[in-house]
Formats: C-alpha cells, sequence, structure tokens
C-alpha cells in the first residue's frame, strides 16, 4: 500500500501549481494551493498515507454524503419523493434545471439536492450540524473535528444563490423549515475541517458493505450501501461525474476545499487533497491521483 501511495504521490506531484482555489468562499480563498495529501483506509481499518494527509481542510460538498446518510437513516425510501438519483450534467449551483423540474431537485449531491435532505434533517434534529459532526466523529475515530465558524459565516453572508435555490423549491413546496436555518446548517456542515486520514476512516463503511469498523456499527445496510455508491459515481463530481467514471470508474465525492474521497468497494476507502480546483469545482490533483489510482490497481467499479 504505502509504496502504491508513493507511486501515484509522485506521479502526480508535478501538477502543483495548476488550477486554482475556490474563489467565491472569500475565508477558502487564502488557503496554500500548495499542498497535496492521500490516505486509504483499509477494511480492517488500518491507514495508509503520503504528503499532507493530517492536516484538516474544509470538507465542503463531501458533507453532502454524511448528511444523505443521515437523513437515510431516518426517512428510509420516503427520502426519494422529494429528491431525485439522476446526474445533472449542469453545475453543482445550478438554478436552471429546478425551475423545468418542478422543485424536485436531480439528486442529492447538488446543491439544491443537498438543501432538500438537509431540510430533512432540519425537522429530524435539535441541532442537525451538531448532529453530523458528532455522526463524522464517530465515523473516524476522532473526537476533535470541528466546523470552522468563521468560513460557514463566511458562506453565509454570500448566500445569495444557494437562498434562492432554497426559496424556489419552498415555492415548490418542497422545503418545510425556515430557509434561514436550514442554511445556516448546511454551511456549518460544509465548514466541517477533516484530514485525509479522518475523511479515508470516515468513508471506510462504504467500501465495507455499510459496516464501520470504527464504531463497530452497521451505517447503512447493504442495499442501502450500494445505493449511495451508485449515485457517487453518477453524481459524485457534479458536471464532471461521467468524465470521472470514464477515467477512474470508481464512487467518489469531491468538495471545493479541494478534497476527494473514493471507495474500491470490498477493499478500501480513500481520501485525496489538494486546494486547487478545476473549472467544474474538482480538485486538479486529486482527480488525477485518482486517475493513476486506478491505472495502477488495474480494477475499477465498471
Ligand atoms: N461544491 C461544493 O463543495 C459547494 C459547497 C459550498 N459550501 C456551496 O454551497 O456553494
Amino acid at each position: 500500500m504505502q509504496s502504491l501511495l508513493n507511486e501515484i504521490y509522485n506521479d502526480v506531484k508535478p501538477m502543483l501549481g495548476q488550477g486554482k482555489v475556490a474563489g467565491y468562499i472569500p475565508a477558502l480563498a487564502s488557503v496554500d494551493p500548495a499542498q497535496f495529501g492521500i490516505a486509504i483506509c483499509d477494511n480492517a481499518g488500518e491507514v495508509t498515507s503520503v504528503g499532507e494527509a493530517d492536516t484538516p481542510f474544509s470538507i465542503q460538498s463531501i458533507s453532502k454524503l454524511f448528511n444523505l446518510v443521515m437523513a437515510m437513516n431516518h426517512y428510509g425510501e420516503g427520502l426519494w419523493d422529494r429528491v431525485g438519483c439522476e446526474p445533472s450534467g449542469l453545475p453543482f449551483n445550478s438554478l436552471v434545471q429546478l425551475e423545468y423540474e418542478s422543485g424536485i431537485p436531480r439528486n442529492p449531491f447538488i446543491n439544491a439536492g443537498a438543501l432538500v435532505v438537509s431540510d430533512m434533517n432540519e425537522s429530524r434534529f435539535a441541532s442537525p450540524h451538531l448532529a453530523m459532526r458528532d455522526f463524522v466523529r464517530r465515523l473516524s475515530a476522532n473526537d476533535s473535528i470541528f466546523s470552522n465558524s468563521d468560513v460557514a459565516d463566511s458562506e453565509y453572508e454570500h448566500r445569495s444563490r444557494n437562498a434562492a435555490m432554497a426559496y424556489l423549491m419552498k415555492a415548490y413546496h418542497n422545503f418545510d423549515n425556515e430557509v434561514e436555518d436550514v442554511l445556516h446548517n448546511y454551511f456549518y456542515n460544509c465548514a466541517v475541517e477533516m484530514s485525509c486520514k479522518d475523511l479515508a476512516r470516515s468513508m471506510n463503511f462504504l467500501a465495507n458493505r455499510g459496516h464501520c469498523v470504527f464504531s463497530a456499527s452497521d451505517v447503512l445496510n447493504k442495499d442501502e450501501t450500494r445505493q449511495v455508491n451508485a449515485l457517487l459515481a453518477t453524481s459524485g463530481l457534479y458536471d464532471e461525474a461521467g468524465r470521472f467514471a470514464f477515467k477512474v470508474g470508481l464512487p467518489g465525492k469531491s468538495g471545493v476545499g479541494g478534497g476527494i474521497v473514493a471507495v474500491v468497494p470490498g477493499r478500501f476507502s480513500l481520501c485525496v487533497w489538494s486546494p486547487a480546483l478545476n473549472e467544474m469545482g474538482n480538485s486538479v490533483l486529486g482527480v488525477a491521483a485518482l486517475e493513476s489510482l486506478t491505472r495502477r490497481i488495474n480494477w475499477s467499479v465498471y
């Protein structure tokens, strides 16, 4: 494992300097782009890493995955009446499709979908963002995970587009709670900071038929795990999901903090992080590292 990671790291490191850090969230614009780490967690819970794998970073849209799993635990199949399971083919924060499709978002990994799922969690938890923080602490066996309130506040100040989506869904009766309350929790979830090692551990249940070795619990059942992995494979990288399936062929989820998590079902989970992004909002080195990984292990879900 260690030599595999070293090879991937050396393949991709020369690309440092390409791409741009997310500028639309002011508190993220100042992150040093010259950082790169990878961590893999096998199904026994053993973690192997290279580079800056202990540095916490803003998980951003990766939180949509944890948010979804929490809602699945409470709502079961009923969740899919309010959000679809089709790739969107559009940027993560697009409003266009939502109007055409009467306020039902295409999937839970675009912002509109994550906001509906957050609305559902708002109805179930006294403090949805503290519930998610505790959930990721359990999944990654790390009690020192926190949300960065400067990042959350900065996102809240620049919330217009996300607020527009939420209000549009309210107009279509697909949003029950106060928009501002849901946005507050959504941004606190996006602003959670975790390292590659934390994220590799926290994703491991998806490689392990829903079982989390760290909390010794079944987070999802086998069928739900398969569903989440299918959604990650088709919609986890926004409008780059097709290219990602074509080149990498693994369930994965990216965030504008530069992290990408991925799953090799039955074997291991991993996280790659480098803050500079391509035009689709995905980490340049992250995507390249995952391409190198599947080439080297010569395996994909397809
Ligand atoms: N793609 C992302 O990581 C987007 C998350 C970000 N917090 C937003 O809502 O715009």
